[in-house]
């Protein structure tokens, strides 16, 4: 992935020596791909250092209470595994892994994209909107909303049975700032409740980013974020996809390696911002986005 000239200057100055510092910042990387859309204020002021002051961040951080939530989620989960299709990982401490933990790593560059680029004042996250597009069993909108109870979380997943689980783990695990919404992100990306009514949309292992973007960003309000979890070389995806997203009126703002290792190696964020409305045809007709993507 190239760097535009005034990055790799930035990058030469500020993160280069940063990522040599504390055993801490070592492991996290990013590369800086668009610094156009810095749009907001904050933004504007934000120096390139920024970019390597993310930590990691897992179960071990969580509150006795959060982690008594993350259990009984996990143990739901094995329950209801074993009448429905909710997940391949059968073992416990997989499911610690390989859901939970790889879930709560995206939250470090997540709320730092945030910060940086969409929070007003360019420090406020309390209250934020986040929409987890294609949920399945709560992966990773549950596991956000245990971490960080003072958000708001709308879980969209379109098959019945999944919501029935979902709906069962929010009230087994007690969480208050969760709503499940049974339906199709092509048919609530055009009503008016739903509309660019999120700071933040999240997608894992749903879909293509070019279908994913028209998926997610008419969901996001004007400067809020659509991140896409994936595996360790989204490259081609990213460029496959620059056109839809240009469309939807977002750009690319960074890729993040993340603090977790997917079934092939190292994870990745990829952090979008939205930067105009998205045009009213946007997202088309359920199933149109991914029989034929923009
Ligand atoms: C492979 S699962 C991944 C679930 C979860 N995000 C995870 O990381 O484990 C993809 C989920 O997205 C849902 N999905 C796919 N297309 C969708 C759409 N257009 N609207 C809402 N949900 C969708 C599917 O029903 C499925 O539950």
């Amino acid at each position: 992935m190239s760097l535009c000239c005034c990055c790799s200057a930035a990058a030469r100055r500020f993160l280069l020596p940063r990522l040599f510092l504390g055993s801490r910042r070592r492991h996290v990387r990013y590369s800086i791909l668009h610094p156009r859309t810095h749009t907001t204020a904050a933004a504007r002021a934000a120096p390139a250092a920024t970019y390597a002051s993310s930590s990691s961040f897992s179960t071990t951080h969580l509150s006795p209470s959060q982690k008594r939530q993350v259990s009984l989620y996990v143990d739901a989960l094995l329950d209801w595994n074993q009448r429905m299709n909710l997940t391949a990982v059968t073992d416990e401490d997989e499911v610690m892994k390989r859901h939970v933990d790889d879930s709560l790593a995206v939250l470090p560059p997540l709320e730092r994209a945030y910060r940086d680029h969409s929070a007003s004042g360019g420090s406020d996250v309390d209250g934020l909107r986040l929409i987890d597009v294609g949920s399945g069993a709560g992966l990773p909108g549950l596991i956000f909303a245990v971490a960080r109870p003072s958000w708001n979380f709308t879980l969209l997943e379109s098959m019945r049975k999944r919501c029935l689980f979902l709906e069962h783990a929010v009230e087994v695990m007690g969480l208050s700032n969760v709503d499940v919404v049974c339906d199709r992100a092509e048919t609530v990306g055009q009503s008016p409740d739903f509309r660019e009514a999120f700071d933040v949309a999240v997608a894992r292992a749903v879909a293509e980013l070019k279908v994913l973007a028209e998926y997610c960003l008419p969901l996001v309000r004007v400067d809020g974020l659509f991140i896409a979890a994936k595996g360790h070389n989204p490259h081609e995806e990213i460029r496959s996809a620059k056109s839809a997203v240009h469309k939807l009126g977002a750009a690319m703002l960074e890729l993040c390696d993340v603090e977790s290792m997917g079934p092939h190696g190292q994870r990745t964020a990829v952090v979008y911002i939205k930067e105009r409305n998205t045009p009213k045809k946007y997202p088309r007709h359920p199933g149109t986005p991914s029989k034929m993507p923009l």
